[in-house]
């Protein structure tokens, strides 16, 4: 299957995350005839995008019947979204959602379908580079599977899970963590700064160390710790920062295992309303 075969795809959330797919989805080959936006609170990417790509934004899906309907809206107002989309979903419609901690029996419940993957994509899929953990609902075929996984690819790895509790998981990990990322790069250009830097320097360095820490990890198979032992030279500076930054106690591995443990929380404090 490919995307210029799915069919007309209709994406009910113009935010930050349905955006980045929808950019995916379009440097990827989806014809932009066969992607119905739905937002009546369209913000700024989604106004340039529909510019760009000669689409209309609809204030809502009356009337419209899409092949595959991704749902990425707020969890909060998942309820009262899928109330007004009942009518959209016919019986061959495959309905992929995005939203953080709903799970599939309550998709399936609200809009009347069997037919539900649930997914948890990362921003990174705006550029083609993003990884999704999904799963399919008991009543979807291995050919929707194929479909939304199509889809998904278009925008990145995806990764397909058995067990719908790991995607609490998966939110924690990969749907959160460019934010941690970038909060890295923050905290870097700010030490930049407070060791003398000018503004614009000190970020300049902490943004292409990220950006060329990534690519290497991309280009060079190495496991990580090996990245990390070529930049340590013995009895030198990168030992003498790591010793601070793997401290046993209180290192960032610590660090980071009480931020996912806390964003699982919420993930699933999420999926209980
Ligand atoms: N931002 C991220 O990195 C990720 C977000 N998600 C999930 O994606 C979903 C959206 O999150 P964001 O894009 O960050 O939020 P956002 O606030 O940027 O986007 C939500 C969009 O939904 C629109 N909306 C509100 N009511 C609507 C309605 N009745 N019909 C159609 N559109 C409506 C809003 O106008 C807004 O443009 C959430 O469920 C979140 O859990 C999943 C993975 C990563
Ligand atoms: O912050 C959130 O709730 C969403 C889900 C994963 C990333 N953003």
């Amino acid at each position: 299957m490919s995307l210029r075969t799915i069919g007309p795809v209709m994406l009910v959330g113009a935010g930050k995350m349905g955006m980045a797919l929808a950019q995916g989805w379009l440097d990827a080959g989806l014809q932009p005839a066969n992607l119905i936006l739905v937002d009546p609170n369209p913000g700024e990417i989604a106004r340039e995008v529909a510019k760009d790509f000669g689409l209309t934004i609809h204030g809502d899906a009356v009337g419209l019947q899409p092949n595959v309907l991704v749902l990425a809206v707020k969890p909060q107002v998942m309820g009262a979204v899928m109330s007004g989309l009942k009518p959209v979903v016919g019986p061959q419609t495959l309905v992929v959602s995005i939203a953080a901690g709903i799970d599939i029996a309550r998709i399936s419940q609200g809009l009347g379908t069997g037919k539900v993957v649930r997914t948890m994509p990362n921003t990174p899929a705006q550029i083609g580079k993003g990884i999704t953990g999904a799963v399919p609902a008991a009543g979807v075929t291995a050919n929707e599977r194929d479909a939304a996984e199509t889809l998904l690819k278009a925008a990145g790895a995806v990764v397909w899970f058995d067990r719908e509790d790991q995607l609490d998981a998966v939110t924690a990990i990969s749907g959160s963590g460019p934010a941690y990322v970038f909060h890295l790069v923050e905290a870097l250009a700010e030490a930049g700064r407070r060791q003398g830097l000018p503004d614009a320097i000190a970020e300049q360095l902490a943004r292409q160390t990220v950006i060329g820490s990534a690519a290497l990890l991309d280009a060079d198979r190495a496991p990580p710790a090996v990245l990390r032992q070529n930049v340590t030279s013995p009895n030198g500076t990168t030992a003498a920062g790591l010793a601070v930054l793997m401290a046993e106690a209180d290192g960032l591995t610590q660090l980071v295992d009480r931020t996912v443990a806390a964003a699982r929380r919420r993930s699933e404090e999420l999926g209980r309303g």
